[in-house]
């Protein structure tokens, strides 16, 4: 994303942003509270248009406009997000969850559909195969009957992810995908998400408050401060970085 811009009435939300991810990379974004990290995904995925600057979107075969597209088109384009408040199918199970993200990539035709020939049960069947690997992944393939509202917080926030996933992303960006976990389930987010990193090669740009979170897992780390990048550069960089720990506390350091 280069010079991005966006106000609400009178509100700089985010003032002249350039930052950028690369292939495969794992990247933060940190800010105080209210620093405009949603509203950059929010922009990132679509969900508000830019008030200008451009997001830009480079791949092998082109390089492709984001700003202007409307979220749907972004998430075909391989971006796939999670939202910082839980946003599952409450009253469905964990699989009817996973299993309708999926279906935006199922190209089966109306009429099988309609009429349930042979080749709509395959596809279904096929669903079922991949949805259940992905559950593996996050061990909740004990739990595909159960209605996501009865599922423990932390286990509910696994499901978000296993679900943006399941559209295949090339770029996964994660809102506080440790909101609301304790230090043991913090611990095994963190270890999932390199697993899943280095499964399935994506990209992934994650917005935490969880310090030990973002240190572990980060490559590098963009700061975010009243709209504007304050800083970037490596877990190492950014701990000793005046300005981010002035942000962060308030106050000076030596
Ligand atoms: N739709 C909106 N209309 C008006 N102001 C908004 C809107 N969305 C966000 N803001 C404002 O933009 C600023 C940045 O908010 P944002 O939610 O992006 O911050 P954040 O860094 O994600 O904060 P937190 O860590 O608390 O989630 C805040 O001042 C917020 O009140």
């Amino acid at each position: 994303m280069d010079n991005v811009v966006k106000n609400f009435s009178g509100l700089t939300a985010v003032s002249n942003v350039s930052m950028h991810l690369d292939t495969n990379e794992l990247v933060a974004l940190i800010g105080p509270n209210g620093a405009g990290k949603t509203t950059l995904f929010n922009l990132l995925t679509g969900v508000i248009p830019v008030s200008s600057g451009s997001i830009v979107l480079n791949s092998d075969s082109g390089t492709y406009p984001l700003n202007g597209k409307p979220a749907y088109t972004i998430a075909k384009m391989g971006l796939s997000r999670t939202f910082q408040n839980i946003r599952l199918f409450k009253d469905l199970t964990v699989m009817e969850n996973v299993l309708i993200a999926m279906t935006s990539k199922v190209k089966e035709g109306f009429i099988p559909t309609i009429f349930r020939f042979p080749s709509y049960y395959k596809t279904e069947k096929q669903l079922a195969e991949k949805a259940k690997q992905l559950l593996e992944i996050f061990e909740l393939e004990n739990d595909t009957d159960v209605l996501a509202k009865n599922l423990p917080y932390g286990t509910q926030r696994k499901l978000e992810i296993v679900r943006a996933l399941a559209t295949e992303p090339q770029i996964l960006f994660l809102d506080e995908p440790a909101a609301g976990m304790n230090p043991e389930e913090t611990a095994e987010l963190t270890q999932l998400i390199i697993k899943v990193q280095r499964k399935f090669h994506i990209t992934i740009l994650l917005i935490e408050h969880d310090m030990s979170l973002v240190m572990n897992l980060a490559q590098r780390i963009y700061v975010l401060d009243h709209g504007s990048l304050l800083a970037k550069g490596t877990p190492a960089e950014i701990q000793s970085n005046p300005a981010v720990i002035k942000a962060y506390l308030g106050e000076e350091v030596d």
